[in-house]
């Protein structure tokens, strides 16, 4: 049975120069469930990770976190369950290096030293930078940075993980990890995920469900294939199909080849091929 974790119920919420950067959004995240918050640039997307992390509070409506309204909890205890990683990681790490930085948080939750020390090495090692501690922060790529905020939540014991842009500025192959790791963590450690993205061809394969926001509403929501089918709504809304679907879609559409559903995975798109071919051949 489905446990709702997160339950987003929001009326509105303006900043104080006037920007209505949110209204009239209604979404749920369920225990263990893999979510994307997809939108384009100022949709609103760092915003509502703020409202679901309890950073803002000024809006009208509700926010529950396990049936609790986020804006009466002690910040320690939503620190105890949610952690945020920021899309830049330098607005996160601060420590000299990347042992500190990580064992900053089980050393401010109070725990012994010989527990900071296991529990740092065994998020370094789920992140894959286990022979890092030592290094530097300073000398850091950008993708590993982005790997050691990882760990330095994990290392708090994180059920929710609020995370923006986790795979901005990071190069193809450190996309792929990147959602590969988030994949792991939620499958094998069951950490309930909800991530900001503008990435549309990568993200979607990994996710279990969607919301798209555009201008500070939720127009579209439901798992990926149900919301990616036409590229014209996705325009509409400053976003594109994933490129494998556009081309099935015109091939679809524009070349009246007979394509069932819109893929979203290279695997997709081929049995859709052969399929169509043979069906052609017949
Ligand atoms: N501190 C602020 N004061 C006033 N307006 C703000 C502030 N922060 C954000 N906004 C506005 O709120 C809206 C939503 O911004 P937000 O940063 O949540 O969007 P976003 O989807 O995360 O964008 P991006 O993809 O560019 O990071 C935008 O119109 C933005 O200009």
């Amino acid at each position: 049975m489905n446990t709702i974790r997160i339950s987003v119920n929001l009326e509105a919420f303006k900043y104080p120069d006037g920007t209505v950067a949110l209204a009239d959004i209604r979404l749920d995240v369920q225990k263990g469930e893999f979510t994307g918050i997809l939108g384009s640039n100022g949709s609103g997307k760092t915003t509502l990770l703020k409202i679901m992390d309890g950073l803002i509070k000024d809006y009208t409506g509700q926010v529950l976190l396990d049936g609790q309204d986020v804006r009466r909890l002690h910040p320690r205890d939503i620190y105890r369950k949610v952690g945020l990683v920021f899309q830049n990681p330098d607005d996160q790490l601060f420590a000299h290096n990347v042992f500190e930085d990580v064992a900053f948080g089980p050393r401010n939750m109070g725990f012994e030293e010989s527990e900071v020390k296991r529990r740092v090495e065994e998020a370094l090692a789920g992140v894959e930078m286990a022979e890092y501690g030592g290094k530097n922060i300073h000398a850091m790529s950008y993708g590993q940075k982005k790997r050691v905020c990882i760990a330095g939540l994990l290392a708090m014991g994180h059920e929710i993980l609020l995370l923006d842009e986790p795979t901005a500025g990071l190069d193809p192959m450190g996309e792929y990890r990147m959602m590969e790791l988030l994949t792991r963590l939620n499958r094998e450690n069951g950490v309930t995920i909800v991530m900001a993205t503008h990435s549309v061809d990568l993200v979607p394969i990994f996710l279990h469900r969607l919301h798209i926001l555009s201008k500070g509403r939720v127009v579209r929501g439901g798992a990926p294939e149900e919301v990616f089918t036409a590229p014209e709504e996705m325009a509409n809304v400053k976003l594109r199909l994933p490129h494998i679907a556009e081309l099935i879609y015109r091939l679809k559409h524009e070349d009246r080849l007979p394509f069932g559903r819109v893929p979203l995975t290279i695997g997709e798109a081929r049995r859709e091929i052969v399929e169509a071919l043979r069906e052609k051949q017949q």
